[in-house]
């Protein structure tokens, strides 16, 4: 998935998140549409019974119910379903940011409102027809977190019902919905929290993250030095849409046009912008693609491992887990520009045609695409061996779940100790595919320690020779302004950014050498 193109919302970030919708928020009109009703006006009701009301769904929503239709019945990515049921409805851009803010809402608040729904519903929630149970959703957050006047999320919410499901559920969707909207999203928290002690338990339900990811995220503060009283900032900011970042790829790209339609200029990454919103399709260096969409963390930690010196040849680059290409596109730009080659590796066939896509702008003797499992390199011959190694692992991208909205329920803590297994095996390959003196960068988009402290730690016990270097440093040298990221770790650091902090993905980097002169050694994974 390219970095942030499915996030955008209409009005900016910070509007239909479940719970910053309160009140200062839009008023909106049946349609969705923002207005200004001067302050808060009474909830009102449409006297009309459900079944005499209308039987057209508004394309928004419908567009919305199918993107949660998609996700729950063919385990759908919304950001990839998103955009073509926005074409296939014809939505307007205001009404394509309505569709956007109402699906993601409803995806990410879905542990919330489903609590707030069981208490509203005579049956247990798996009892119901699972469509009903997403058209409530749907009205829920338009209810509680979207300022739709309540007439309107019911009248709409009871009309998609009948349009799409059927007439016999319109007085359940009807009734269900007035009772959800007698209480403010606030009044409902407090409700739900009543005798819950344990603070994660109590984060989970407010925030609307599962207990174990909340869990995991507090630790992952903690063991990079941060306080755990963050959390709370942490999962607020995992439910806003992100800011969407370009980069100009070095010697290629240009940001020009980005800035004179409204971008602003990065703070973070050099020859970056935060984009002004709206098709990006528009601009040239877009559609050429010599500026690309990339989250700043990913930028800045491809930067990072381009950026560190090193001693003696520096012509072969490889990028060992490189689908879809972003990291591949900005290193191969970096690598052209110094005379370099970057080989861009990837298992999945459809994922490498992505990264060849990907690397089109940039001259074609810098690059070249591999498909083929990356710990096939732990075997590669002394005299081929590179550089400067890419590892962005596969991960449970427990980092991005600001543009995956649906990602928070599908993930399990299995999921993370079958995954550490993969990273750690992709690392120790590194190890042996990386010259003495050369650098490999160890990167997830995600901040569970399993996945990132734990695996370099244990690469670091398996690789006598391996040495970790200053990540922090590193990083503070190629960006534009001190991250405050980095923490200290076995004679360097390692940099852990947040969504809340650095308002990147909460991307993690750990850069490590082979003392030169040091054979690399085939590790056994013990
Ligand atoms: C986090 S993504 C990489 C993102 C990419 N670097 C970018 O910036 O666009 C991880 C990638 O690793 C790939 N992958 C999975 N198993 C792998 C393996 N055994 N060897 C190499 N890559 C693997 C996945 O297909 C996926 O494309």
């Amino acid at each position: 998935m390219s970095d942030g193109t499915g996030g955008g919302r209409a009005g900016g970030a910070g509007r239909g998140g479940p719970r910053d919708g309160h009140p200062g928020g839009p008023r909106r009109n049946e349609q969705g549409r923002e207005r200004n009703r001067g302050g808060a006006a009474p909830r009102r009701f449409s006297t009309s019974a459900p079944s005499q009301r209308k039987r057209i769904a508004d394309p928004a929503r419908l567009a919305a119910f199918e993107v949660l239709r998609a996700v729950a019945t063919e385990d759908a990515y919304a950001n990839l379903v998103l955009p073509a049921r926005i074409r296939d409805r014809g939505l307007d851009r205001r009404d394509a940011g309505f569709a956007t803010e109402l699906a993601y809402g409803a995806l990410r608040g879905q542990g919330l409102y489903d609590a707030i729904l069981a208490r509203c519903v005579d049956r247990p929630l798996d009892q119901l027809d699972p469509a009903i149970l997403d058209a409530l959703r749907l009205g829920a957050h338009q209810v509680l977190a979207m300022r739709v006047p309540t007439h309107a999320a019911l009248d709409e919410t009871v009309g998609l019902a009948r349009a799409v499901i059927g007439a016999g559920p319109s007085g359940l969707v009807n009734a269900v919905l007035r009772k959800v909207a007698a209480r403010s999203l606030d009044a409902w928290i407090a409700d739900l929290l009543e005798g819950v002690t344990e603070p994660a338990a109590r984060d989970a339900i407010a925030h609307s993250h599962p207990e174990w990811i909340v869990r995991a995220m507090r630790q992952s503060l903690v063991a990079h030095g941060r306080s755990a009283e963050e959390i709370g900032a942490l999962l607020e900011a995992d439910n806003l849409a992100p800011v969407v970042n370009l980069v100009a790829l070095p010697g290629l790209g240009d940001l020009e046009e980005a800035l004179a339609s409204g971008a602003e200029p990065g703070t973070l990454a050099p020859d970056s912008a935060y984009s002004a919103g709206g098709e990006l399709s528009r601009l040239r260096s877009v559609r050429a693609g010599t500026t690309r969409v990339q989250d700043a963390g990913s930028q800045l930690v491809a930067r990072a491992l381009a950026g560190v010196p090193l001693e003696g040849r520096d012509t072969d680059w490889l990028d060992l887990c490189a689908g879809p290409g972003g990291k591949a596109a900005l290193l191969a730009a970096l690598a052209a520009e110094r005379g370099a080659e970057l080989t861009a590796n990837e298992p999945a066939p459809h994922r490498a045609e992505l990264v060849r896509k990907a690397l089109v702008a940039v001259p074609r003797d810098a690059w070249s695409v591999v498909v083929g499992d990356g710990r096939r390199y732990a075997g590669i011959p002394a005299d081929q061996r590179f550089d400067r190694i890419m590892v962005d692992a596969p991960c449970s991208g427990l980092g991005a779940l600001r543009r995956r909205p649906e990602s928070r329920w599908r993930k399990t803590p299995r999921d993370i100790a079958e995954l550490t297994i993969l990273q750690g095996e992709l690392l120790d390959a590194a190890l042996a595919a990386i010259r003495p003196g050369g650098v490999v960068a160890y990167v997830t988009c995600s901040p569970h320690p399993a996945e990132t402290l734990a695996v370099v730690e244990d690469a670091l016990r398996r690789h006598p020779s391996a040495r970790l270097l200053d990540a922090g440093s590193a990083i503070d040298g190629v960006g534009l302004a001190p991250l405050d990221a980095a923490h200290p770790m076995a004679g360097g650091s390692t940099v852990q950014l947040w969504p809340h902090l650095h308002r990147t993905d909460a991307m993690f980097l750990a850069l490590i050498t082979l003392d030169a002169g040091t054979p690399a050694q085939t590790a056994t994974k013990g």
